[in-house]
């Protein structure tokens, strides 16, 4: 099979079996390319009337229903791509779906219970895991976790986040050398010797991305987070060192603004997110054309502080989580 570069999965979340009934169905045997189908009624009871078509495909890589468990994902999304991270490339995996579908569930994991930790407790479990195997090499980890609100990128790992609201704190910026690679001034790189050390990061960073939240500003749906896993590696009595990055990003909600009386700091809001995720996609559309010799990496913060972890030879997965409810059909 060819390595694919880019792959797109979806992840069904639990919902009440009464108000899903009749709304997607999942065909798992077209051509080994599963589709999942949303069904709008032309009349649905709450009022909302279809006149349009009533059928929508699409297409994944792979379709995981209710049932799929943390580890199922974890074994089958991020596991391939922490391989490739270990064998020296660099790789990203998004969430992405409207808000309270899962993505940070999917990432990060509930916090209820022990299996319900989520890809970046499990993939830290599992590279620790690899690098203590492998005495072939000397590795050293460091751990980065930065946000993206309204365009303006914060360090979640900063120690002065706990006295200062998001917006006092020094903004992340980006500084580009003269062969275009991209620097990311203060944003602070954390040594991490263990998965607990690495583990106290993710926290730390979570803890500070809540104490930034006002029930007015409720800042997770709406900026995108990246945690991000630098690996470097050297052969002993070698003078190169192998540098490999994983991105594990919980996007921001993807819901579209269509519906009227937002406005002030919302609409705001909802525009950045509206435009990042557009030049997202954008770059993940030209990725995944062949033959495409300009990728618009420059639009947008998120975009080009991934630039050298997306397309080539690096692992970019996107896992499009899903409600499927009536009252998200639209
Ligand atoms: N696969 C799942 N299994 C069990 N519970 C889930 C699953 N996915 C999501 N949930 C639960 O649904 C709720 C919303 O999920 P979550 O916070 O991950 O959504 P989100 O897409 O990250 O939303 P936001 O954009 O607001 O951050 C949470 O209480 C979470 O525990």
């Amino acid at each position: 099979m060819v390595k694919q570069t880019i792959q797109i999965f979806a992840r069904v979340k639990p919902t009440a079996r009464k108000q899903q009934q009749g709304i997607y169905s999942i065909d798992e045997d077209e051509k080994l390319i599963p589709s999942l189908e949303i069904i709008l009624p032309r009349d649905l009871a709450d009022g909302f009337v279809n006149n349009k078509r009533e059928s929508y495909k699409f297409k994944f890589q792979r379709i995981f229903d209710q049932d799929a468990n943390q580890e199922t994902i974890f074994e089958n999304i991020a596991k391939p791509v922490a391989e490739s991270v270990l064998a020296g490339y660099n790789g990203t995996i998004f969430a992405y779906g409207q808000t309270g579908s899962g993505k940070t569930f999917t990432i990060t994991g509930g916090a209820e219970r022990y299996s319900d930790r989520g890809i970046i407790p499990r993939t830290l479990s599992y590279i620790f895991e690899q690098l203590q195997k492998d005495t072939s090499k000397i590795y050293t980890t460091h751990i980065s976790y930065l946000e993206i609100y309204n365009e303006c990128g914060y360090d979640l790992l900063d120690p002065r986040h706990e006295a200062s609201s998001l917006e006092d704190l020094p903004k992340v910026t980006i500084l580009e050398d003269p062969d275009q690679n991209i620097h990311l001034k203060n944003l602070s790189l954390h040594q991490a010797t263990t998965e607990e050390e690495a583990l106290n990061l993710l926290f730390l960073g979570d803890t500070n991305r809540m104490i930034a939240e006002t029930p007015m500003n409720q800042a997770s749906t709406r900026s995108h987070c990246i945690f991000t896993i630098h690996l470097s590696s050297k052969e002993p009595g070698s003078a190169t060192v192998r540098h490999a990055k994983l991105h594990l990003v919980d996007l921001a909600g993807s819901e579209r603004v269509a519906k009227t009386g937002v406005g002030g700091q919302l609409l705001t809001e909802a525009k950045y997110i509206n435009l990042s995720l557009h030049y997202l996609e954008q770059v993940i559309i030209a990725l995944s054309e062949k033959h495409r010799s300009h990728i618009p990496y420059r639009n947008s913060m998120m975009t080009s502080v991934l630039r050298d972890s997306l397309g080539g030879n690096c692992m970019t997965t996107m896992i499009a989580t899903l409600s499927v409810e009536k009252r998200n059909i639209d």
